[in-house]
């Protein structure tokens, strides 16, 4: 049996809502083999952030090389990656161990608002990680600070989405969780000619905890499994989508989503 292998580049959330933890439970469910790096640490919880630990550059590394060296993977996805030295040293190793479909969630700020990347880092993104990305899915914050553009209509979206293209990215998905058009939620793909909208009901909860982290790593499993674009991203938006409308209200804040829910979904409707 061949089983697909993706690697998380990312960092630690012990509320085990988002960050690696996130990636991994994401990675298990959707039948590929979850490997990680993990960039800091973090103390976290559903009611936010509490402190931020870099992990030494040599332990990051090191964690690379020791992946590179006997574990080649399928698909690569970076969250928090913190700093500009970080950043370099992901682009670098990425490069050198020749990875391709990368998946980059530029994780800059935490929905409690503790920012989980440097402001100094994200020329780094732009510059040296952007364009080595198979694909950039930021949220609305995050694609107006990777643009300067503001968005505030989906014109302002598609704009933005071809400015993150001509970095270098082969595709960009803006995700629509912070303006829901309606009663629904559409994340906006990019291939660089085309547009791609998806659309799914908006859930109204306060258990979001992790959306972002939750749905790249299941684009990125998908790709690991060798699917395309369009049906790796279907795939993710009705694993988030059936995670936080099932979402399993633990914790006093915004509650983590419900990883189970999709394979759950699946096996009963067999
Ligand atoms: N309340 C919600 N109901 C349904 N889907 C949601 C909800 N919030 C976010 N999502 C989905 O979760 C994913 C992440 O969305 P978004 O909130 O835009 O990013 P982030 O979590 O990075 O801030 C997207 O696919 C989005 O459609
Ligand atoms: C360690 C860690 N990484 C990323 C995030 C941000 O996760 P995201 O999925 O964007 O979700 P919220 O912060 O909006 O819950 C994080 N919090 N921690």
């Amino acid at each position: 049996m061949t089983i697909g292998k993706a690697l998380t580049i990312a960092g630690s959330d012990s509320g085990g809502g988002a960050g690696i933890q996130a990636d991994l439970k994401t990675f298990q469910e959707l039948d590929v083999y979850g490997m990680s790096v993990i960039t800091a640490v973090t103390s976290q919880n559903t009611l936010g952030v509490h402190g931020v630990y870099p992990v030494p550059i040599e332990g990051v590394i090191s964690q690379l090389d020791a992946i590179a060296e006997d574990l080649s993977p399928d698909a690569v996805k970076t969250g928090m990656l913190f700093n500009q030295e970080i950043i370099q040293i992901v682009s670098n190793k990425v490069q050198k161990h020749g990875w391709e479909k990368i998946v980059v969630d530029p994780v800059m700020i935490a929905k409690g608002g503790h920012p989980l990347l440097e402001e100094s880092a994200i020329n780094a993104l732009i510059n040296d990680l952007i364009p080595l990305s198979f694909i950039v899915t930021p949220n609305i914050p995050e694609a107006e600070a990777i643009t300067g553009i503001e968005i505030k209509s989906f014109d302002d979206r598609k704009e933005a989405a071809k400015k993150i293209c001509q970095m270098g990215a082969k595709h960009v998905i803006i995700k629509g969780g912070h303006q829901p058009s309606g009663s629904e939620i559409i994340d906006l793909l990019f291939d660089g000619h085309d547009f791609y909208e998806f659309k799914g009901n908006y859930v109204n909860t306060k258990h979001t905890h992790g959306t972002g982290c939750t749905f790249s790593a299941a684009l990125t499993a998908e790709l690991a499994k060798g699917k395309d674009v369009i049906e790796a991203v279907k795939t993710a938006k009705e694993f988030i989508h059936l995670a936080v409308e099932n979402a399993l209200g633990i914790g006093g804040g915004h509650g983590p989503t419900n990883h189970w829910a999709y394979k759950r979904n699946l096996a009963a409707s067999k």
